[in-house]
């Protein structure tokens, strides 16, 4: 997208945001996105809106950068389809909502970009042992995750709080780890550490990359009309040509069983349809590693299966896909190839599932023995 197709957009955003629904407006749009050349069409305030230009992601990128000015969204009621120029589209006051799905989004774009590969003080490349270590004796294996005593503060209002203290762990590549640990021990702030996302204050990082986050909550992130137009989403920047947008798009629907749907509506999916698409962008996207932050919390029993199958499928060769599964759920240790538990900041286990369960299992125990 070119720069003054980014102030025609930013402008409409912002003058939305500043009128009322019911006030009339007219507006021009120019946009030139990677499928469809340049467009420009008009559109009312407060009405179905015709012509919104193209079914890439585009738009959304730009509405994100906008966010901050931003007191409107939209959402796309209709079908488009890859590669289509014209949309219908509607425009609505919105909520803290829909800002949130669109902050995920594009989390979940820059996530893939970050390089982050760092020592945590200077930020400058470091290798981890060459990214190789000992896992076990007789076994050396490349990591795509290997994290050496990493320190991260936030801010809160209270002051600095350490969230992670000298937190180590290690995840070979290829493999689907699961990531356990009681409320607030600091699951999700390591993952988004490793995504780029929250900056670490000490300690050592490798993350294999191009590497993708997909959140607990599949509407916070699945926003495009339908599933290829989802799946395509984060495919925008890359400015490929339509024929590989296309092949990507196909072939990470196939991957997460969802080829089927690729022209469904998503409002019209499940809860784990949507989580199975969000999997899809990442994959498209060429990610090696997926972090993946408690995506079965909202699903029933045969979602969760789905999801957890869908990730199993896509993990291993041939891309070499690793994925680091956060979860409260032990019955989906099951399908992991290694575990790792934290407690305070920490990573107190790294490596077998057994031994993971049995430390969750005594601790159970422990605990309806006192409380008993
Ligand atoms: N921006 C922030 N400001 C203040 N405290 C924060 C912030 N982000 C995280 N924390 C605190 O850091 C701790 C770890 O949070 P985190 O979300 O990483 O935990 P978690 O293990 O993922 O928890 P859960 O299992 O409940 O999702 C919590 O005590 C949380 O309140």
């Amino acid at each position: 997208m070119q720069q003054d197709a980014i102030q025609s957009w930013r402008q409409c955003v912002l003058e939305l945001g500043g009128v009322g629904q019911k006030k009339a407006a007219v507006m021009a749009l120019t946009v030139t996105t990677s499928f469809s050349g340049t467009h420009t069409r008009r559109f009312r305030l407060g009405a179905t809106v015709q012509s919104i230009p193209c079914s890439s992601c585009a738009a959304f990128r730009v509405v994100a950068r906008a966010r901050p000015l931003c007191t409107s969204s939209f959402r796309d009621f209709s079908n488009v389809q890859l590669g289509s120029t014209v949309a219908a589209c509607k425009v609505r006051r919105v909520g803290s909502q829909n800002r949130r799905v669109v902050t995920s989004r594009k989390l979940r774009a820059e996530s893939g970009k970050a390089d982050y590969e760092t020592d945590g003080t200077t930020r400058k490349p470091t290798q981890v042992q060459d990214g190789v270590i000992d896992q076990q004796e007789d076994s050396r294996l490349p990591l795509a995750v290997a994290i050496q005593n990493l320190g991260l503060n936030v801010k809160s209002d209270r002051g600095d709080v350490s969230v992670l203290r000298d937190c180590s762990l290690n995840v070979p590549e290829g493999q689907l780890w699961m990531l356990l640990g009681p409320n607030g021990c600091g699951k999700s702030t390591l993952l988004k550490a490793m995504a780029g996302l929250l900056k670490p204050n000490r300690g050592k990082m490798f993350v294999i990359g191009p590497r993708s986050f997909v959140f607990q909550n599949p509407d916070h992130q699945v926003v495009m009309p339908t599933a290829e137009a989802d799946v395509a989403f984060g495919l925008g920047r890359l400015d490929l040509p339509i024929d590989e947008v296309r092949e990507r798009v196909f072939k990470s629907l196939r991957a997460v069983g969802m080829d089927q749907y690729a022209q469904r509506p998503v409002q019209t999916l499940s809860g784990g349809q949507k989580q199975r698409i969000a999997i899809a962008g990442a994959l498209a996207e060429s990610s090696r590693l997926l972090l993946l932050d408690e995506l079965t919390t909202y699903l029933d029993r045969d979602d969760q299966i789905g999801v957890l199958e869908a990730v199993r499928s896509v993990v291993g060769v041939p891309q070499k896909v690793t994925a680091l599964w956060v979860t409260h759920r032990l019955e989906e240790l099951e399908y992991a190839d290694g575990a790792a538990y934290m407690e305070n900041g920490r990573v107190i286990l790294n490596g077998s599932v057994a031994e993971v369960e049995a430390y969750i299992k005594r601790k159970q125990n422990e605990f309806f023995s006192q409380s008993g």
